[in-house]
């Protein structure tokens, strides 16, 4: 039992607060340490806590373990995270493979890459259309067939609020119609500094709550909730990204023996 960084061979766990510079986490359930380890004889670096605009952090702060990673020598980042479902053909403890997002803070003008462009990460202005890499989706859903997974994953696309307030139910009808599948409070800006320095991404939701579209609804979604529905499918999730990242390695190995 565990979560993916507990199950780690050779695990070393590094504390945020060691780290200089490194934010801290205050989020129940987000632990706050870098485990380094080999998943599957694969060398990898899980967080254990993430970071998000409504602990207080800049966007840039909150992504900037993406390119501590980066500095490591990670060439993927898989990025994971607990969100709505808004796509009304989700159901709870379902995963969306994500193909595409909604920047809706960046439409605010808030953005991870703000500020003056460090040339040795990226260019000033990436491209953002193919964030989200085809082949690895197209992996990632054949795997999922394999693990007999296919009636629970899906594909769509993942739109980020600020939080921490869950949405209203006007705010989700409109999320509905801008396309967004997922609804939640991370990822956008991890995805987004990570594509700025090359690394090769693939995002999924944990559908942890059903996203509420009706006013005569009695349910509240909730974090007790969230971190619930993370625990009951934190064994399916594991075998996932197994799965995933030995297929990374064995790509890997075939384009460098
Ligand atoms: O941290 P992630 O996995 O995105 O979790 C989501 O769930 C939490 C709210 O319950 C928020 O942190 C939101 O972003
Ligand atoms: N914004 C948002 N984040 C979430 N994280 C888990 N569920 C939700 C949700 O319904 N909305």
């Amino acid at each position: 039992m565990g979560s993916l960084a507990d199950v780690l061979d050779g695990k070393i766990e590094v504390p945020y607060e060691i780290i200089p510079h490194f934010p801290r986490s205050t989020v129940q359930g987000h632990a706050g340490k870098l485990v380094f380890g080999y998943l599957s004889g694969v060398p990898v670096v899980c967080m254990k806590g993430r970071f998000h605009y409504y602990e207080g952090y800049p966007l840039w702060k909150c992504a900037m373990p993406v390119r501590v990673m980066k500095l490591l020598g990670v060439t993927h980042l898989v990025a994971t995270n607990a969100a709505g479902g808004l796509n009304p053909k989700f159901e709870v403890g379902d995963i969306m493979l994500v193909k595409d997002h909604i920047n809706l803070m960046g439409f605010a003008g808030n953005n991870p890459l703000q500020g003056p462009n460090d040339e040795r990460f990226g260019p000033r202005f990436p491209p953002m259309n193919e964030a989200y890499d085809k082949t690895l989706i197209r992996e990632a859903k054949r795997i999922a067939k394999e693990l007999g997974l296919e009636n629970i994953v899906h594909e769509g696309c993942y739109t980020c609020l600020g939080g921490p307030n869950f949405e209203t139910v006007a705010e989700l009808k409109m999320l509905s119609m801008l396309g967004a599948d997922s609804v939640g409070m991370s990822t956008v800006h991890e995805v987004i500094t990570g594509r700025h320095c090359d690394l090769t991404v693939m995002a999924f939701s944990l559908i942890t709550n059903k996203c509420i579209t009706a006013y005569d609804s009695n349910d509240n979604p909730n974090h007790e909730e969230v971190m619930d529905v993370g625990k009951m499918r934190q064994d399916v999730l594991k075998l996932f990204v197994q799965s995933i990242v030995k297929y990374i390695k064995q790509t890997e190995d075939s384009i460098n023996p």
